[in-house]
């Protein structure tokens, strides 16, 4: 378990097109009756336009549920939205600066762990929290570099105190192995966007990470 305090257990990663032809913000709104924490909003082939619509319509809604909003990558779109946070990573805008920004310094930012070096740079000692970038591969994100495996979680949690965020092909029959691991949350996709009930699939995840 980290030493800093990181109040969500399980994070929803959220996209239109994730959704596959369900509206995302239905879906967003069954998976926080079910029990998400916490919601990012990843947005990979829109426009900032169009980032920015999907960002303002969810906002509306996570804020009813008091469900913090973390946008994925887009400056522009976490502070006109005055987002809860942004996550980036090693091809985005560096923490350090995002803590450099007005709109941002205060803000939660995320920060994807791709290589055990990065554990000793600047940008994790600014980073709010860490992605464990990803535990295991998932054709969701295809353009990634480590699998780190349940041994990775374990290596990552002996050489950090900073909040970790396990991400990729995460899901019920891996859940509590995966927090057992040394995990403080859960990010999944696929295992809310893609269930048929993602109220239920939500409620399922959140009770095997507090069994
Ligand atoms: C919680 C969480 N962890 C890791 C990532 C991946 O971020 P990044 O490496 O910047 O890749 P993209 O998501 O931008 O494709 C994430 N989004 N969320
Ligand atoms: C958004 C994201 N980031 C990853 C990383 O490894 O950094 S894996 C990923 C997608 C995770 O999707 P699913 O839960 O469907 O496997
Ligand atoms: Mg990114």
């Amino acid at each position: 378990m980290s030493l800093n305090p990181f109040p969500y257990q399980l994070y929803l990663v959220i996209s239109e097109a994730d959704c596959v032809g369900r509206n995302f913000l239905q879906v967003a709104e069954q998976a926080m009756l079910g029990g998400v924490d916490v919601i990012q909003l990843r947005e990979k082939n829109s426009s900032t336009d169009s980032f920015l619509a999907k960002a303002q319509q969810l906002i509306e809604l996570t804020d009813k549920y008091s469900v913090p909003l973390i946008i994925n990558d887009n400056i522009q779109v976490a502070e006109k939205v005055d987002a809860a946070g942004i996550h980036v990573g090693n091809s985005d805008a560096s923490p350090v600066y995002l803590r450099q920004r007005p709109l941002l310094h205060h803000k939660i930012i995320g920060y994807s762990i791709e290589y055990l070096s990065q554990l000793d740079n600047e940008q994790t000692a600014v980073s709010d929290y860490l992605g464990i970038s990803p535990v295991f591969r998932t054709d969701t994100k295809t353009d990634t570099i480590t699998e780190w495996g349940l041994e990775g979680i374990k290596t990552i949690r002996q050489l950090t105190e900073k909040p970790l965020v396990a991400i990729g092909h995460i899901h019920l029959g891996n859940a509590k192995e995966v927090m057992n691991a040394g995990a403080d949350c859960l990010a999944v996709v696929s295992a809310i966007c893609g269930a048929p009930d993602p109220q239920k699939a939500a409620y399922q995840l959140k009770n095997e990470i507090l069994k």
